[in-house]
């Protein structure tokens, strides 16, 4: 259940991320951090006398971006994913009605899902619903958990030829007998809205070089800090995780809106340390309360992408899903954090139906 809903998110780099070692319980694969218990084998803060000047220009109570602030005792800004991701699917469907006005065109989504993993099953239909919401076409194919790599590459190759096709999303994880690498491959740059082929990695990777297409969830990391007014531009930012879909794509993002980046990973010495020098903090590890208080700069921004099930008797499916960052301490330390769920997640789906719609903008040359 712990890797249920992230496992694809923590590579098996990430997955390894075990050096931090925190007070937990596992019980059925779920895991419990003894929230108001301090942080074991973590060096206490050097200090937290500097408040970082990060500048946030939207109002905190009349922004639906920024929401306003908590209760007694917390002062950060809750960044309100839920709502920044509504207004861009709100913009998405005024475009794909334009366009289908203009030249007739509709965008269209091909998702493929391989086996009956529930939760891959779950984000499927919510993509398809999303798609749905906006007026995006969305076509899927779901494969048995024993096809062969040639079957789901036979469709790939359809999709590549398909002019109604825009985007080719293979949801991952696939199963363990396909080899992840070479079906990425086969996915065309040009449909490739996931951003995962490492021709556009690559490009985004370099200076000068533009990719057709950005990974969703560290494009939507950036998004939510540009419509939360908060400057990227000469900040240090600290990625942690360095996963080919969410980390380093994040740090490569981050540097390219002219942050100085470092990523803390399962193999860094007193990761606490690095990261509470950062201004803006992303976290992608999959690993339910990791980043306590004291990992913190007072002020920081905090992009929380985890979603962890964690057991909970008192909620109706008997788990509730809580990000990498402790939630309530890093309300009292940073200045905006995000929550989990309505954080990232959203934004996420937001971006694949952008990435989307701007796939079917180029194949058709509509501006
Ligand atoms: N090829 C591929 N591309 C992906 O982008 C991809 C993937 N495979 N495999 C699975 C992961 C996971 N992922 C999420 C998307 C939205 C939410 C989301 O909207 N979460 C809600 C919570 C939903 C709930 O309550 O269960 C939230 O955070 O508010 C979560 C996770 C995309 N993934």
């Amino acid at each position: 259940m712990s890797s249920m809903l992230f496992s694809d998110y923590s590579s098996s780099t990430t997955a390894r991320f075990l050096p931090f070692r925190r007070s937990r319980l596992r019980v059925d694969g779920a895991v419990f951090c003894r929230r108001l218990v301090g942080p074991l084998h973590v060096r206490p803060p050097i200090s937290v006398s500097l408040r970082t000047t990060l500048t946030v220009h939207s109002s905190s109570s009349s922004s639906p971006v920024i929401s306003a602030t908590m209760g007694t005792g917390t002062s950060a800004k809750i960044i309100d994913g839920k709502a920044v991701a509504k207004i861009i699917r709100d913009e998405i469907t005024a475009e794909v009605s334009r366009m289908k006005d203009a030249i007739g065109i509709v965008p269209g989504l091909a998702v493929v899902l391989v086996g009956d993993r529930k939760d891959s099953a779950t984000y499927v239909r919510n993509k398809k619903k999303a798609c749905e919401s906006v007026g995006i076409n969305s076509f899927e194919v779901r494969l048995p958990e024993d096809s062969s790599e040639q079957e789901l590459l036979n469709f790939i190759l359809g999709f590549n030829e398909d002019p109604s096709v825009h985007g080719i999303l293979v949801q991952l994880p696939l199963p363990s007998h396909m080899d992840e690498q070479s079906i990425l491959n086969a996915v065309s740059i040009e449909k490739d809205v996931d951003g995962f082929h490492p021709l556009n990695i690559g490009r985004l990777a370099m200076r000068g070089r533009e990719p057709l297409f950005v990974p969703c969830t560290p494009k939507g990391c950036i998004e939510l800090l540009h419509r939360s007014g908060i400057v990227i531009k000469g900040k240090r930012a600290v990625v942690i995780g360095r996963s080919n879909i969410v980390g380093m794509p994040a740090a490569l993002l981050l540097q390219r809106e002219d942050a100085s980046i470092s990523i803390v990973h399962s193999r860094t010495q007193n990761p606490e340390d690095i990261t509470r020098q950062a201004d803006i903090i992303i976290s992608a590890v999959g690993q339910p309360n990791m980043v306590r208080e004291n990992w913190i700069k007072p002020g920081a921004v905090i992009i929380d992408v985890g979603i962890n099930p964690v057991q909970d008797e008192k909620s109706p499916r008997g788990y509730r899903l809580v990000g990498d960052v402790c939630y309530e301490e890093a309300c009292k330390v940073a200045s905006a954090v995000t929550p989990v769920p309505g954080g990232v997640g959203p934004m996420t789906i937001a971006m694949l139906l952008s990435n989307t719609l701007s796939s079917a903008k180029r194949l058709h040359n509509f501006q």
